[in-house]
């Protein structure tokens, strides 16, 4: 026993692979990156560049590459970063190995699609017998894996454990603040990608800077109404999570969401078959209808719904937000 924290990040895309490399990078813990693919798993193990993922960075050669869930029985953190509708499979999958006591930290930003739930709570359900953290705020895998400076948000169901949890992964270049706001940080990252897409559209139609300021502005509003009525904390919509990560994904062309966006804008047929993440896709329609149930009004996811669906064209959904009653801000 080497007496040092263990921790495992299941999921070797762009952003597991990122979360692994920096948390390993910091020589505090143990790390592993756990992937499905075997083959990728050997690569990565011999040419420590994930050429897909993150071309061209060097992952450190302290990271522990495994395609065995068996691995996971050694870690008292395990950090689950695939896609928001993959996370309930994953817990399937995984949770039979979770070492007892181990918490598992969702790392992705969207709304489970099938139930209408936070995904901290849908993992709650599927392992009852484990504690559930949410990681969010503005970070690009690339970034974070480059070692440039970034940081984020962990929220725990209490302040305590999130405290715990923000000093084992933090390190130089990745500072994690603590919170205990698993509703509002997660409801951030959710809708974060929606209005993004929405700022793309406006970039896309070239509608200006002052538009997108306008939606940024309004859309935090958005986001504000919503956490308030799901029983979040108001001040979060203010942090990363929130504020943070909306004008990061709203104004950077690393952004998928922002550039699908942009495609849609510029009246590009939608393709899904590219291989490219777009969390905000599917949250939109989920945060529309969670919000309905609600009675909370958020005309500017509610117009990406409408555009996604293809029951509403975009002059129109313009013109629709724009002849609004006025009213206060
Ligand atoms: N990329 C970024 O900059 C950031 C991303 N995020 C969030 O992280 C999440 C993941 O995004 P990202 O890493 O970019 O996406 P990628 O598409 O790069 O990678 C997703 C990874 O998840 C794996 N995966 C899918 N389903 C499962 C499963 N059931 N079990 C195990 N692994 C699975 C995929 O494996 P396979 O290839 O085998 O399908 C793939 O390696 C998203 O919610 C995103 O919003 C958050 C902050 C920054
Ligand atoms: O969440 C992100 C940065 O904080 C990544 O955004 P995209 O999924 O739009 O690329």
């Amino acid at each position: 026993m080497s007496g040092r924290e263990t921790i495992a990040v299941v999921g070797a895309g762009a952003f597991g692979t990122a979360l692994a490399a920096v948390i390993a990078l910091e020589g505090k813990a143990d790390v592993t990156l756990v992937g499905r693919d075997p083959s990728l798993m050997a690569d990565l193990r011999n040419d420590g560049v994930h050429d897909a993922a993150l071309p061209g960075i060097r992952l450190p050669d302290a990271l522990n590459y495994s395609h065995e869930p068996e691995v996971l029985s050694a870690a008292e953190t395990v950090l689950f970063a695939m896609p928001s509708q993959a996370q309930v499979d994953a817990a399937m999958a995984y949770g039979p190995y979770l070492k007892d006591g181990a918490t598992v930290v969702t790392c992705a930003k969207g709304i489970d699609r099938a139930t209408s739930r936070l995904l901290s709570d849908v993992l709650e359900e599927a392992l009852p017998h484990h504690s559930i953290a949410a990681l969010s705020g503005p970070g690009f895998a690339a970034d974070i894996a480059s070692g440039l400076p970034t940081a984020m948000v962990i929220a725990a169901a209490s302040l305590g454990e999130a405290e715990g949890l923000a000093k084992a992964i933090s390190g130089r270049t990745f500072r994690l603040y603590a919170s205990d706001d698993r509703i509002g940080v997660q409801l951030g990252g959710a809708l974060k990608n929606v209005l993004a897409i929405a700022c793309g559209v406006v970039e896309g139609m070239g509608l200006g800077d002052s538009a997108r300021a306008a939606l940024i502005a309004r859309g935090l509003a958005e986001m504000s109404r919503l956490i308030a009525a799901m029983g979040g904390k108001a001040d979060t919509v203010r942090g990363l999570s929130g504020l943070g990560d909306l004008v990061l994904t709203a104004t950077s062309h690393q952004s998928r969401n922002l550039r699908f966006g942009i495609s849609l804008g510029r009246g590009e047929p939608i393709d899904f078959s590219r291989g490219q993440l777009v969390e905000g896709a599917f949250a939109a329609a989920v945060a529309s209808r969670l919000a309905e149930g609600l009675a909370v009004s958020l005309p500017i996811t509610d117009a990406v719904t409408a555009i996604i669906e293809g029951s509403l064209d975009i002059p129109t959904a313009i013109e629709q937000l724009m002849s609004r009653p006025i009213t206060t801000e």
